[in-house]
This record gives C-alpha cells, structure tokens and sequence, in this order.
C-alpha cells in the first residue's frame, strides 16, 4: 500500500516538473488535462475527505510529511539519514534533491523552499535531542546560490535550551559549501511530544 502511494507520488512529482518545463499546442496540454482528470476521479472515489480540508494525518511526520513524506508529492521528498551517519555526534543529516517546479531566481532554488527544507531541519534536530517542538522563530542566511537537480546535504543539530526554549541551526551544503543556514528557537509542545503517532495538533494546542 504504501509503495503504491510512493510510486504515484514519484510519478506525479515527474508530472509537476514536467508541467513546468513543457511547452506544446493547445490540444496536448488539453489531452494531458483531461487524462489527469481521471486519475484525479479514481483518488476522489477512494477517500472522503475533501480537498483543503484539513483532515489530521496523523504525528509524527510519516509518509504523507510535507518534507519528508515520500507518498506527499509536494515533498522533495527530503531523506532523513541515520543520527550520526554523515554528521558529526548529535546531528541530523538528510539529503534532499529539489527540481525546476522549486526554481526562484533563474538557475537557483526558491528562498521559500530553503527556508522550508532549514525549518524541517531544525526541527527533527530538536526532536531527535529529545525535545520536539515547534519553530517560533527561523533567521535563514542566503550566503551563494542553492541550486537544484543536484542532491543537497543537510545538517542539523539542538544547539541549546532554557526550558520550554530549544535553540537549534541548520546548514545546507553543496560541494562542502554552505549555501544557506539558519538558526531557529523552538518551544516544545507537551501534547506532541507525547504522541508518536496520535492525532496531529490543533491551533494553540501545547
Ligand atoms: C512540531 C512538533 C514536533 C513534535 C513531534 C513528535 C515527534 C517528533 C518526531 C519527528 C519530528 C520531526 C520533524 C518535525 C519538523 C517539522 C514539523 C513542522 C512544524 C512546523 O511547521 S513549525 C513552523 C510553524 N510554527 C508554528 O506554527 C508555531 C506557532 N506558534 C505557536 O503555536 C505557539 O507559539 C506555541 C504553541 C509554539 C507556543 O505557545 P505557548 O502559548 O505554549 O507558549 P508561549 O507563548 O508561552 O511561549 C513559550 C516561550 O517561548 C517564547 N517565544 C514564543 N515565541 C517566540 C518567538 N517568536 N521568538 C522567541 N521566543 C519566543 C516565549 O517568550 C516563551 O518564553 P518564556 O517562557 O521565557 O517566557
């Protein structure tokens, strides 16, 4: 079941590029709208939850994560490596490889998914010390371009706490340089972090 979501969310992240690199007559992009059509009638049929609606997928992130979920298309999807493997003691390393859909400036990848793929970050850093939380406050430096189609590497660590106060950072690497870091504050949440995988968090809940 899940190889099923991963294999169509693959398929469907190859469509998103595609959309945004092709260019055609009318009648293709009108043929390539109406079959989409159909398999969109094939998922609707499959689940009652409405489009936009949220729903509550469930905690922690899994399958379905915004950044790391290999069955959300929108996910990269970013690859959370084993604590240690290719970080130093304590840290989080991850690999993530963006596409033409996450261009910003031309040739580079959009600040926005930077900042994203540096929020997640610091937050598995966060959880994996032993403190999930959530970011209140990311400062993201743009230090050379970040570029896509190349698999990006991704470190990040807890820095410090004071109580509900978890300080963290992050850096993505290309070729050993950094392109962008950030430094994040994070203030734990009691209810999640007693959830390994309980309802997701309403509005204001801690
Ligand atoms: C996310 C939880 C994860 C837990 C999951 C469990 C298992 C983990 C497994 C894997 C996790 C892996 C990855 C997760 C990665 C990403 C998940 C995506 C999460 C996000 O996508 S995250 C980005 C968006 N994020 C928000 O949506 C937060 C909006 N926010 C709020 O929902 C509230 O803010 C809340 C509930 C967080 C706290 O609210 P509250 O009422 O409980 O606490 P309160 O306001 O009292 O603040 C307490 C102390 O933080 C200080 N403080 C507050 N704000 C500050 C700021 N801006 N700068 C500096 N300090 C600040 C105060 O000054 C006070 O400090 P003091 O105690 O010293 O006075």
């Amino acid at each position: 079941m899940l190889e099923g979501k991963a294999i169509l969310a693959a398929r469907i992240r190859e469509l998103i590029e595609l959309t945004v690199l092709v260019d055609g007559p009318e009648s293709m992009f009108a043929e390539a709208a109406d079959r989409v059509a159909a398999v969109v009638s094939i998922l609707r049929a499959a689940t009652d939850s409405e489009p936009g609606v949220p729903a509550g997928r469930g905690w922690p992130p899994g399958v379905d994560d915004a950044l790391e979920g290999v069955g959300n298309p929108l996910a990269p999807p970013m690859i959370i490596g084993h604590p240690g493997e290719s970080g130093a003691d304590g840290e989080v390393a991850a690999l993530v490889t963006l596409g033409s859909a996450h261009e910003g400036a031309p040739g580079r990848a959009h600040g926005g998914w930077v900042a994203a793929i540096l929020d997640h970050a610091v937050g598995r850093a966060a959880a994996q010390a032993g403190s999930p939380g959530m970011t209140v406050s990311l400062t993201v430096d743009y230090h050379r371009a970040t570029p896509y189609g190349v698999p990006l590497d991704v470190r990040s660590r807890r820095v410090d706490q004071a109580g509900r106060k978890v300080f963290a950072s992050a850096e993505i690497l290309t070729d050993g340089q950094v392109t962008a870091s950030a430094t994040a504050t994070l203030v734990t949440v009691r209810a999640l972090a007693n959830k390994a995988g309980g309802e997701r968090p309403g509005p204001g809940s801690d």
